[in-house]
């Protein structure tokens, strides 16, 4: 079995939270990587400062444990107000909404992460808030229900989501500023792993950073996941010394991907090789039989598989590469027809 987080599961129970809570930058210095967006928010967080004004709203998509809840709190720490967060499914009628956008102080940010699972109701009663800082509730029913029009304190909305694809034009139009988090490549998840293994007190060498780094799907949470199970074996085996002898030997006893590919990578991956010999295949197609939904394969599967070069995308769908058949321990199948041997 592959130990791996499942890359859409956010830690489950409170001691998962509370390691990764630990491990988490407060500072924006301190977030590592994503250069082109730290750079932006330093600009308009220092504009908005000088203003004196909210900032503009922000959303920030990408696949999960790449930094998004990580970079709102930070947000709201640099702009010097406080964060009140929520979630989608959790605000179930305007009148939640209301709650949370009238116990904002001015220039404080609300947080709303799977924001692409708001209901209808809620999404569009966020608009007039979003836009104008204004919202209006109904008072009494019956008969004499009317509605009043309250203005609110001006506010940042942060969303966070991995399916921007679910999100409405509306929506999305009102978010002046839009970062897509992207994978991180091995020398800064190395710096993560570095500097959590310092958080934690834990000895690492540079090498065994390096070998986590590469084994943790491009994901800041993979790593970090990793590293908390690797130091177990390093206090039991090597007197808490992570090196490269003890990292091996944990990676293999836990059955870590060589290339910290998880297992719904591995069984898109084997299903195009066994039932569409290695594609093209449509991604519908792909996700009906693997049991996911397309959305969710091209959002939060494909693009570290594609990055990766196990897929590629063509005209008429999806491919595997060479690799992928490699990495499966699989033969690629035969080019059909004469080829310059045959004939
Ligand atoms: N750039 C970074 N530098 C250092 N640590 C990071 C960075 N990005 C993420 N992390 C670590 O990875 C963990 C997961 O990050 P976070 O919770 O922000 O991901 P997310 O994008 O919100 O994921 P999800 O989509 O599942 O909500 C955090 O504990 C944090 O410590
Ligand atoms: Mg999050």
């Amino acid at each position: 079995m592959n130990q791996n987080l499942h890359p859409e599961e956010k830690p489950q129970n409170s001691a998962e939270k509370e390691f990764e809570n630990a491990l988490r930058p407060k500072e924006i210095d301190d977030f590592a990587g994503q250069p082109q967006i730290i750079e932006n928010l330093k600009i308009f967080i220092k504009a908005a400062r000088i203003r004196g004004e909210a900032l503009d709203h922000v959303l920030f998509h990408g696949p999960p444990g790449l930094g998004k809840t990580t970079l709102s709190r930070i947000v709201a720490t640099e702009m010097g107000v406080h964060i009140r967060e929520t979630s989608g499914p959790v605000i179930e009628k305007p009148g939640d909404l209301a709650g949370l956008l009238t116990n904002l102080e001015p220039n404080d940010v609300l947080f709303i992460d799977e924001i692409h699972r708001l209901s209808t109701v809620v999404e569009e009663y966020l608009y007039a808030a979003m836009e104008d800082y204004r919202i209006d509730i109904m008072i009494d029913s019956g008969p004499n229900a009317r509605s009043i029009q309250i203005n609110l304190n001006p506010f940042t909305l942060i969303g966070a989501t991995t399916r921007s694809g679910l999100l409405t034009a509306p929506l999305l139009s009102r978010f002046a500023i839009k970062s897509r988090l992207e994978y991180y490549n091995s020398t800064v998840l190395e710096k993560i792993i570095i500097r959590s293994a310092g958080l934690l007190n834990a000895p690492i060498s540079k090498e065994a950073a390096a070998e986590i780094s590469r084994r943790s799907r491009g994901t800041p949470r993979i790593a970090n996941g990793l590293l908390r199970r690797v130091r177990d074996f390093a206090m039991v085996l090597n007197d808490g010394q992570i090196d490269i002898g003890i990292t091996r030997h944990a990676l293999t006893a836990l059955n870590v991907d060589e290339h910290g590919l998880d297992e719904m990578d591995n069984r898109i991956l084997s299903t195009i090789i066994e039932k569409f010999k290695g594609g093209p295949v449509g991604i519908t197609t792909i996700a009906t039989a693997v049991g996911e939904e397309a959305g969710t394969l091209e959002e939060v599967y494909e693009p570290f598989l594609i990055q990766e070069g196990f897929i590629q995308r063509t005209p008429r769908g999806r491919e595997v590469t060479a690799k992928a058949y490699e990495h499966l321990g699989k033969r690629p199948r035969r080019e059909e027809g004469p080829n310059l041997f045959d004939v």
